[in-house]
């Protein structure tokens, strides 16, 4: 039996603001028939590179296998905004995927961004970009947030067009406003239909 089509939600999360979020754009997929989710993590990268990280996280979802990224039928990939940019673990990851790249495991497939910050123009616009990059070489078919979502006009912490985002603090304020809820929400829903209407 072919297993059913999901989605993945695929992140990297030091304080737990981008795990949050990847929980409210799962809610959203969940809203929709047909299609299943998987949240996935990617593990530290160690400062001495010689060293393995273990199988399991000791918390949060799995780690993500490259078959499990190669066989989604759409990603939400989401990182913390380090300086304008994703966060290296999930560089790492993304820097093992040749293989699917060479045999176009990706192509055609929606994917959408979202990030964390501590300050309110910290980069995050930026960081979702820089996880777009090697995803539109892998030839996927990039989503923003429309300003049809409403949150987005008049948010008072995160919220971009071009993907959801929460505004941490420097205090790591994991909960989201009522608006980043929604927005994530917005987002997850709208790639599980993309995901949908790009399969058939
Ligand atoms: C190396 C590093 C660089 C960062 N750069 C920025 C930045 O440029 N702008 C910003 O607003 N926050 C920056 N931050 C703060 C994180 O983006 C913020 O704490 C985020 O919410 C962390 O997400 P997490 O809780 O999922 O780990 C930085 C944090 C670190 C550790």
């Amino acid at each position: 039996m072919t297993p059913p089509p999901y989605v993945l939600v695929l992140f990297y999360s030091r304080h737990g603001s981008v795990s949050e979020m990847a929980k409210h754009i799962a809610r959203g997929i969940n809203k929709i028939n047909g299609i299943d989710v998987k949240i996935r993590q990617v593990p530290e990268v160690s400062e001495t590179t010689k060293v393995a990280a273990p199988a399991l996280p000791d918390d949060g979802a799995p780690y993500c296998t490259l078959e499990e990224l190669a066989d989604c039928s759409g990603l939400a990939i989401g990182s913390p905004s380090y300086f304008g940019s994703m966060a290296a673990p999930l560089k790492h990851f993304i820097d093992q995927t040749s293989t699917l790249w060479l045999t176009g495991r990706l192509m055609n497939k929606p994917a959408c961004g979202f990030t964390s910050a501590s300050t309110m123009h910290g980069g995050q616009e930026q960081c979702i970009y820089s996880m777009m990059t090697p995803l539109i070489h892998h030839g996927m078919v990039w989503l923003g947030l429309p300003y049809k979502n409403k949150e987005l006009i008049h948010t008072q912490a995160g919220g971009t067009p071009y993907g959801a985002s929460h505004l941490a603090n420097s205090t790591h304020e994991t909960d989201l406003t009522d608006d980043e809820k929604a927005l994530c929400e917005a987002q997850g829903k709208r790639l599980a239909e993309m995901a949908i209407k790009l399969k058939k």
